[in-house]
């Protein structure tokens, strides 16, 4: 099961907030949280900003504070299932920062994954165990575009609980901070690679992208299962048979 809890700046959580009643603080220090993770998206914004030779506030413009989400993920483990939180994806915005207590593992990322291979297949996985204050940062699919593919947005998972040696089982928590760009903003990169876009353009098409993807790989998997049952069905029906013959 994942639950998971969504916050944004401004007025989007107007009549959206938990109440003070029921959770005394809880705004202050969520508040307080986002400023800080908006602070540390910004000084990022400006770092790859430089490295690309644009602005130094080319993608801090862009992100205006009432536009990112900061999405709180609540998890607990699938032992069945291969995927844990969302299946392997690469998140769609500038970058996201990552935020977790040292202990639970299951994030898994992916550096330098080739496009080529379908999907997860066959790819090598690295899993990433947070020390006391560490941000994973991870880039999207959008700083990948604005920069005329010269970084690459990073393939990540988390993967349920397989072995009880290294794994952890119990609940796991994780926030990510989603820096999401303004929806007039205009997004090209310095090389002119793909056609200029807006942000609602970008993040439209990128959901689009990623539903169209989610619902292939559903169909995938039930095929796939389909296979498997038809394959034990013909089992069973072999076995009699082969009784049978040997009566
Ligand atoms: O829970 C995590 O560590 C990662 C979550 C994630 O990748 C996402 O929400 O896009
Ligand atoms: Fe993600």
């Amino acid at each position: 099961m994942k639950e998971s809890y969504q916050l944004q700046f401004g007025d989007n959580m107007v009549d959206k907030r938990i109440s003070e009643d029921s959770l005394p603080g809880f705004k202050r220090s969520a508040q307080e949280f986002m400023g800080k993770a908006q602070s540390v998206s910004e000084k990022l914004m400006l770092c790859f900003a430089r490295g690309l030779g644009f602005p130094d506030d080319h993608f801090i413009r862009a992100h205006d504070v009432s536009h990112p989400v900061a999405q709180s993920v609540l998890t607990a483990p699938v032992q069945d299932s291969y995927y844990r939180a969302g299946g392997t994806h690469a998140d769609w915005d500038l970058l996201t920062l990552l935020f977790q207590r040292p202990g639970p593992s299951g994030l898994e990322i992916c550096p330098g994954r080739e496009v080529v291979t379908s999907f997860d297949m066959g790819d090598t996985w690295t899993k990433i165990d947070f020390a006391p204050g560490d941000i994973v940062c991870n880039i999207g699919d959008l700083l990948m575009s604005w920069s005329d593919d010269r970084f690459k947005s990073t393939f990540h998972r988390v993967k349920a609980p397989t072995d009880p040696e290294t794994d952890y089982y119990g609940p796991r928590y994780s926030i990510a901070f989603f820096n999401q760009p303004c929806t007039d903003c205009a997004i090209q990169g310095p090389l002119k690679k793909y056609p200029m876009v807006t942000g609602e353009e970008f993040t439209r098409k990128a959901m689009e992208r990623n539903f169209a993807a989610l619902k292939a790989k559903k169909e995938q998997l039930a095929a796939a299962s389909a296979v498997v049952r038809a394959t034990s069905t013909d089992g069973l029906q072999a076995g009699p048979v082969a009784v049978e013959a040997t009566a």
